[in-house]
Parts: structure tokens; sequence; C-alpha cells
């Protein structure tokens, strides 16, 4: 294969840009990739257990995860416990759930400890989401450690909106300073507030990254671009507005930009 072949076999259709800011990426020493899931790495589904990052997407993670002096996170909004069962990645992927309520780094037996209070209050949000649930037709509750998901991607618009409307007004009815995140088809409480920009900040400390990539598809992905700076490298997955400078189609080309950037980085790990 010629050089501007093999170039094209990397890089495929990705914008010169892109290819060039995950070239100088490729070059830092200590790098962290941290990955949303569902939307990124993974195309949506209407039953998130089923949900599955695209192979070329897990190859290039296993490949990224491969390299000396690379981390690879996933951070998710996903409870963490389900984030270990449909990621299927080894134990030294570092593991961020509830969007960041759940910190997995390489102690796999730590755990999320509420305290008295913030379970009488996952008690009294399970009581009132899943009156809201039970009620109105394809609306459903996936229940994390300090909260709750209510699905709607099944449900009509109508129904949609009823619920979210409702659920907002008998949650805040019953309980305080809850922290209130809309995601695709999805509204979600908890009873402790983080975000994945904190989540990405705990990582960069923990691996002493000199530079960080972060991709993501939804609202909650803008704290972690938030988060990066002029060193780190951000994409954002599909449509909506973003501060990531990059934005690609979607999971498909997600994978592609993680493929290009592990070659690029194994390449240039050998050249060291
Ligand atoms: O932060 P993420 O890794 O993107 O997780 C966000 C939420 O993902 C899951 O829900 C979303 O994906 C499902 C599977 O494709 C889809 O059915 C649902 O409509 C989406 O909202 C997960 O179930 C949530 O707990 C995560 O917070």
């Amino acid at each position: 294969m010629d050089a501007r072949a093999d170039h094209e076999a990397v890089t495929g259709r990705l914008p010169e840009l892109l290819v060039g800011a995950l070239r100088e990426l490729a070059r830092v020493r200590r790098l962290l990739v941290a990955l949303d899931f569902d939307g990124t790495l993974a195309p949506e589904v209407d039953s998130p257990e089923q949900a599955r990052a695209l192979p070329e997407a897990r190859d290039a993670v296993l490949r990224l995860l491969a390299l000396p002096r690379t981390r690879v996170a996933l951070v998710s909004g996903r409870a963490l416990r389900s984030l270990i069962h449909v990621a299927q990645l080894p134990d030294e992927t570092l593991l961020v759930g509830s969007h960041g309520i759940e910190i997995r780094l390489d102690d796999p037996t730590a755990r999320v400890n509420l305290d008295t209070a913030e379970l009488e209050r996952v008690d009294v949000l399970h009581e009132v989401l899943s009156q809201v649930a039970d009620s109105i037709d394809d609306v459903w509750l996936e229940a994390k450690p300090a909260g709750f998901a209510l699905h709607t991607r099944l449900a009509t618009e109508e129904d949609s909106r009823l619920a979210h409307l409702v659920a907002l007004r008998e949650t805040q009815a019953e309980l305080d300073d809850l922290t209130i995140r809309e995601g695709k088809n999805v509204l979600e409480f908890a009873v402790r507030s983080t975000t994945k920009g904190e989540a990405v900040e705990h990582l960069r400390r923990y691996t002493a990254a000199d530079a960080v990539f972060y991709a993501g598809d939804d609202v909650t992905d803008e704290d972690a671009f938030d988060a990066l700076g002029p060193d780190d490298l951000g994409v954002k997955s599909g449509p909506g507005p973003t501060l990531a400078p990059f934005r690609v189609a979607g999971p498909a080309e997600v994978a592609h930009v993680l493929s290009a950037l592990a070659t690029f980085r194994a390449g240039d790990v050998h050249e060291q």
C-alpha cells in the first residue's frame, strides 16, 4: 500500500483538521481517553440492557487499552453495574457511572455508599416516580444507586411530555435539592449531585494525564467538554449544540476517530 492509500485507510473521510488534532494528541506522554457510552460508542436502542459498543469502537478501545501510558475511561450516566454489563471491557478500563456518582478506578471492589438520609430520599423518589411510570403507557423506571431514570422512548410525544411534567411536579413537591437531568428520551433524578465534568477532572488527576480525549453525544456530556483545556480534544457525536470543537455524525464515525487515534498513538509510541 502506498503512503496516500495508507493514510486514507487510517483516516477514512475524517476532516483534515480533526486528523491533524488527533495526530497531535497522540504524541503526548500520558493520554486519557474518556468516552461516553450510549450514543457515542453504542447506537441507541429501545432496551438499555441490549446496547453494545459497535465492534469497530470496541476494537479501537482494546487497542488503546493495550498501549503504554494510555488510560481509557468510560464516563456514563448508567449505573456502574449496567455499564459493566453492556461495555464488557477489561478491568483496567476506568469506569464512571451515574454521571459521576459511582467511580471504579483500579480497585474493582469500590462501591458508592449512600448515608441514611440519602437512602430515605431514594425511597421517596422510588415511590413517587413508580406512580408516574405506572400511570402512563410505555413509560418505565430504571433504578440506579442514587436515583432513577424515567424512560419515555417508546411513549407517544404527548405521553412523554405528560410524564416529564408530572414527574417534575410530584418529585419537587416531595423533595428539595434533587439533581434532575434531561437526556435522550429520559428524565433522570438523583439525590447526589455530580457532573461528568467533575468526573473528567477526577480522572485527569488520577491518571496524571498530560492531555484528555473526550467523546460524547448528550447534554450531560457538555459538562465534560467544558472541563477540557487547550491541550485536550473533544468530539461531539451526532446533532445538538455543543462546546466540543469537533463533531462527527454518530457512533460509526466515533469508532473511526478512535481507531485513527489508536493507530497514530501506536506509531508515536513506537517512535519514542
Ligand atoms: O451517559 P451515557 O452513557 O450516554 O448514558 C445515558 C443514559 O443511557 C441509557 O439511556 C439511553 O440509551 C438507551 C439505550 O440506547 C435508550 O434506550 C434510552 O432512550 C437513552 O436515554 C441509560 O438507560 C441511562 O441510564 C443513561 O443515563
